[in-house]
């Protein structure tokens, strides 16, 4: 069942030299408690996705078509683009929490981490009393690996690990259905980074939330996700579970990208990587918008936008494709 259905969702950065397409006619659903992991390259709209998503948007995004629907487990669905100021207020934290990159960004420098929990629980929680509160907050710190008189330390007395779980601590506060993480590990080192992949991993077993994970690092993601959308040039490309987008991709994009990114485990590879550069988002190739880097090109992919199909253990929008995968 979906908590998350994302429809034909298409955002625009208006600027002097016109619209750049960030995002173009997205169709994408989250599951209940799954780990979804959104891959592409820097710019290809992943940001701008999870931030509509979050009504997180600021002037010059907007938002040209498409709807985002929030399932409540009461089967109630929520029009999350037509929230009003209040009806959002109480969406965010309680039904859909996010973690940004740099805990910097994401923590108030000037408060302490309990009291920045204990601020989330007094304005969305008020039945809670302030002893429930401080009782909360250890157990939050605690459940993500810092102690309870860390609560006390102001963001910058903590390491850059030791940050980014207490956002993630501070996203748990109201036990949301959705946690959207947007590159939360990528600042981080490759031991914190996998200790943290690891928690997130195992409070998502505890509180069976949902998480939209963010990273341009494919291989990480096939490490942390249930399930794999790409993304190419503001459009998803390919969908499908970690083991099949691994085993077999269907997607040349997919599999330029898995060429392009050491395994953390297994043998060394080639780093074959992608040639070209992705388009500029204000005047997209006719057709396939990655046909030009495509070796597998063919003339009607110059043509013809794919769409994106159904297949068996997921979606792929390319004109190549037979249901084989690529070698
Ligand atoms: N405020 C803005 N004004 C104009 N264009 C923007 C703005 N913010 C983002 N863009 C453009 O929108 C496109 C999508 O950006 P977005 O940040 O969503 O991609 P991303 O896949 O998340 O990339 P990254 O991994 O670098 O964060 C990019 O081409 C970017 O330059």
């Amino acid at each position: 069942m979906n908590v998350l259905e994302v429809r034909d969702l298409s955002v625009d950065y208006l600027s002097g030299s016109g619209a750049v397409h960030a995002v173009s006619g997205v169709s994408l659903d989250l599951r209940r408690g799954e780990i979804l992991g959104l891959a592409g390259e820097s710019g290809s709209g992943k940001s701008t996705m999870a931030n509509a998503v979050a009504r997180l948007l600021r002037p010059p995004a907007t938002v040209t078509s498409g709807t985002v629907t929030y399932r409540r487990q009461d089967g109630t669905a929520v029009d999350v683009l037509s929230l009003g100021k209040n009806e959002l207020r109480a969406f965010r934290w309680k039904e859909l929490a996010v973690v940004f990159q740099s805990a910097m960004n994401s923590l108030n420098p000037v408060s302490t981490v309990g009291a920045q929990i204990d601020d989330v629980l007094r304005i969305h929680a008020p039945g809670m009393s302030r002893a429930e509160r401080t009782e909360r907050a250890v157990e939050l710190l605690q459940r993500v690996g810092i102690s309870a008189d860390r609560r006390r330390s102001y963001p910058h007395e903590l390491s850059g690990g030791m940050r980014q779980r207490a956002a993630i601590a501070i996203a748990l506060a109201l036990n949301p259905e959705i946690i959207i993480m947007d590159e939360p590990t990528t600042a981080l080192d490759v031991v914190v980074q996998r200790d943290i992949l690891a928690e997130i991993r195992a409070l998502r077993e505890e509180y069976g939330f949902a998480v939209v994970f963010i990273t341009h690092d494919l291989s990480l993601l096939m490490e942390i996700s249930d399930r794999i959308a790409i993304m190419y040039a503001g459009r998803v490309v390919e969908t499908g579970t970690a083991k099949a987008l691994h085993r077999a991709p269907r997607h040349p994009y997919t599999l330029g990208l898995l060429r392009s990114f050491p395994r953390l485990r297994g043998p060394r590879e080639e780093l074959l990587g992608i040639p070209g550069t992705p388009p500029d988002l204000r005047t997209l190739p006719p057709g396939c918008a990655f046909h030009p880097r495509c070796a597998k090109a063919m003339e009607e992919c110059s043509q013809t936008l794919p769409v994106l199909r159904s297949e068996a253990d997921g979606e792929v929008a390319c004109l190549l494709n037979d249901g084989r995968g690529l070698s």
